[in-house]
């Protein structure tokens, strides 16, 4: 891998840091509060101030992120950002992807991706993410993964759309009705309750839902509405909590009021994390039940929602803006595929190709539909199936068709019904969906 401090050109320096919240270490912390602000300059959000820095910092720090900076060498215009500033940013942590079945595949999450816009399409971009692909792949690393800003960016270096997610808004005056009965209860509760509880609900979640992220340290601050968009406490947050038969805590939802001036009169959800059917339906009834509300929206719905279903009038919700949600990258291809447990069983030659030189070449997948896959290299042999290693990532969690990618001429099916098979050995237990943004 590139050495991510060496000098990569006279132009510019890369270095690459932990993120850090003590102060003892001002310079340190100097350099990572700088790196804040200049992702906060990249993404054209307002500039931050310290309570902002050190909060932020403080969950970088206990997510363990590390941070890459690039820095113009020697001197800068006078009157221009400092040379301390880096023009390009870019951040890593590690955590858990839930691949189906339950297992967990520990994934390289990229994010905080900025490139100033006076030194952007000079292949910054693509030095940072090829080393840093590289070195995951290095450290033993065969997924990487994140969220992407625009479709186009990421495709080139191999990543693939593997879940999606969409906008909702419900209806919930007089015809939102749901079929069925409560199995448990809800009840509302202080939002601080959720700087404790959200990561216990989430973690079970993460165990039984595939396409899951494990969260970062963010999540239970921005539920609990201990920070908002700008750093400050968000008191509009509210939150309800559901409760199992035995009482056991398996689900919560935190939203806010927007306000009597915005018609109409709307309930947004800020996080809903349920770890049963029965929590998630009991609180959307709840949701659908409060008082001088009209509607309810939540920007992070699943495509494929029981809601829908659970409705007696599923046009209660209006759906749009239905988008890519996370984008993964197999660095591995044997490592990826050994770790997943297929659906049934079958015998697939599959020739993977990537442009990077990590995880191209030809293996064969034969599974008996049990636990374990046996994954074989096949110099040579030919293939049932070629695609591209951005397609493999697609279809790894189930939520893309390879009969649909197929069809679009993106995999090239060499045996009559390979498609089809692959689908039904990637299938999962449930509908792929990401809670998790990063
Ligand atoms: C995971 C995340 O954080 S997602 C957030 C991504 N960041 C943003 O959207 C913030 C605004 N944009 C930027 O900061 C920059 O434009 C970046 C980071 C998207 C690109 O950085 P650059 O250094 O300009 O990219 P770089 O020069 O390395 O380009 C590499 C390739 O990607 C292409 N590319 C880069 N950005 C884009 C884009 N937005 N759309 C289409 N193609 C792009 C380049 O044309 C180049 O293609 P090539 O290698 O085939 O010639």
């Amino acid at each position: 891998m590139a050495d991510p401090n060496e000098t990569t050109s006279r132009k510019y320096s890369i270095q690459r840091f932990p993120a850090v919240a003590g102060k003892d270490d001002s310079d340190a912390y100097g350099r990572c509060a700088t790196w804040v602000q200049a992702v906060s300059h990249g993404f054209h959000q307002q500039r931050r101030d310290d309570e902002y820095l050190a909060k932020t910092l403080a969950a970088y720090q206990t997510d363990k992120r590390e941070l890459t900076g690039v820095y113009v060498n020697g001197t800068v215009p006078e009157h221009s950002l400092g040379a301390n500033v880096p023009v390009a940013t870019y951040a890593t942590m590690r955590k858990a992807l839930n691949i189906g079945f339950g297992r967990q595949l520990e994934s390289n999450l990229v994010t905080a991706v900025t490139v100033r816009g006076t030194h952007r399409r000079q292949g910054i971009l693509r030095g940072m993410i090829t080393a840093d692909l590289e070195g995951a792949k290095d450290d033993g690393l065969a997924m990487a993964a994140l969220t992407a800003s625009e479709g186009s960016i990421y495709g080139r270096f191999g990543f693939g759309v593997a879940t999606f997610e969409r906008s909702i808004k419900v209806d919930t005056g007089p015809r939102f009705r749901m079929k069925g009965q409560p199995e448990g209860t809800v009840e509302v509760a202080d939002p601080s309750v959720l700087l404790e509880l959200a990561p216990r609900v989430f973690e079970r979640v993460q165990r039984l839902s595939p396409g899951s992220v494990d969260r970062q340290e963010y999540y239970r601050l921005v539920a609990s509405g201990s920070i908002g968009h700008d750093g400050k406490p968000d008191t509009s947050v509210r939150c309800a909590l559901h409760y199992d038969l035995s009482g056991a805590l398996d689900g919560y939802v935190s939203y806010r009021f927007k306000g009597w001036d915005h018609k109409p009169y709307t309930m947004e959800i800020v996080d809903f994390v349920a770890a049963t059917n029965a929590a998630y339906l009991d609180l959307w009834r709840f949701m659908g039940s409060i008082d001088l509300i009209d509607d309810v929206t939540w920007a992070e719905a699943p495509v494929d929602d029981p809601l829908a279903w659970a409705l007696e009038d599923p046009r209660c919700i209006e759906a749009s803006e239905v988008r890519d949600m996370l984008w993964l990258r197999i660095l591995d291809t044997p490592a990826a595929l050994q770790a997943r447990r297929f659906a049934s069983a079958g015998r697939l030659v599959l020739e993977v190709t990537d442009s990077l030189s990590l995880a191209g070449g030809t293996w064969v997948l034969e599974s008996d539909g049990g636990a374990a896959a046996v994954v074989t290299e096949a110099p040579g042999q030919s293939a049932d199936l070629t695609m591209d290693v951005a397609d493999l990532a697609s279809i790894y969690l189930g939520a893309v068709s390879p009969v649909t990618l197929a069809a679009a001429g993106r995999i090239r099916e060499k045996t009559a019904g390979a498609a089809f098979l692959a689908q039904q050995l990637f299938a999962v237990e449930r509908p792929a969906h990401c809670l998790t943004h990063f």
